[in-house]
């Protein structure tokens, strides 16, 4: 069974016009590390949002881990990690980072059940897998943008998922957190877990045969397999082609 099939979808947002992603077809199978990337309001974050049945999908079939995502979307987002691009706790936030980490297992256990011993388990070896082992009791908002960002990365961990996607996951993360995280996503990759990654900068990516996908105006201009060392060229070249063609 493949992670990820999508046949000619079309996505809009509510009370839009127009929609954002048009007559996008894509398929991922476990395993695979997707990088996507194109230029700003291409649509990449909205593709995410699609697949987690965030956005409305108004036509096309869209399957992920063997669910249809337009009839059991909220299944398809227990089965989903997400970090997404941006977000910001508040300084008073009453959770520490350790039972932000727990929320994650929140699907897995019932939001009214208590934790079992398998959710605790799960919530340390997120916090040792992303090195925040200091952080745990601290209060969240009170964290730098940076820790924040791997106070979500542990939490959609220890969610334990079938498909991981990170929506530009080291906007805030220096090269050594960079660097240590890849390493953290290569091996999921390895263990199975697919991982889809919106990303414009694209310095420390694995070693690992990547499957890039490029974007613009809704739609998948490039879809192919690479070495990290390539995805910056090939998406500059996509997107130099794809804008003169549209400008001339
Ligand atoms: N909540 C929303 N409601 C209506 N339109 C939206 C919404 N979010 C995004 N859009 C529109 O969808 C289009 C694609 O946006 P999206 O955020 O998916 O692009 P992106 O490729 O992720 O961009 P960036 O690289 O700048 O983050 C843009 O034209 C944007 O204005």
């Amino acid at each position: 069974m493949r992670a990820i099939v999508l046949e000619s979808i079309y996505t809009a947002y509510e009370g839009g016009s127009e929609p954002v992603i048009k007559d996008l077809s894509l398929e991922v199978d476990r395993g695979e590390y997707v990088v996507i990337g194109g230029p700003n309001s291409a649509g990449k974050t909205t593709l995410l949002e699609s697949i987690n049945g965030l956005v409305k999908i108004t036509h096309g079939r869209a399957c992920v881990c063997g669910l249809d995502v337009r009839r059991r979307g909220f299944e398809v987002r227990r089965r989903v990690g997400y970090v997404i691009q941006n977000f910001y706790f508040d300084p008073f936030t009453p959770f520490t980072a350790q039972e932000v980490v727990m929320m994650g297992r929140f699907g897995r256990q019932g939001l009214l059940s208590r934790p079992k011993e398998s959710d605790y388990d799960a919530v340390q070896r997120a916090i040792k897998t992303v090195g925040i082992e200091d952080l745990a009791h601290k209060t969240i908002g009170t964290l730098s943008g940076g820790q924040q960002q791997k106070v979500m990365i542990a939490h959609n961990i220890a969610k334990e998922p079938d498909l991981f996607m990170l929506d530009e996951p080291f906007s805030n993360l220096d090269f050594r957190a960079r660097e240590f995280l890849q390493d953290v996503f290569k091996g999921m990759v390895q263990q199975g877990v697919p991982i889809l990654m919106v990303a414009h900068a694209f310095d420390g990516l694995p070693d690992i045969p990547i499957h890039l996908v490029v974007m613009n105006r809704g739609r998948i201009t490039g879809d192919l397999s690479c070495q990290a060392g390539e995805v910056e060229e090939i998406i500059r070249k996509e997107c130099e082609v794809k804008e003169r063609c549209s400008s001339g």
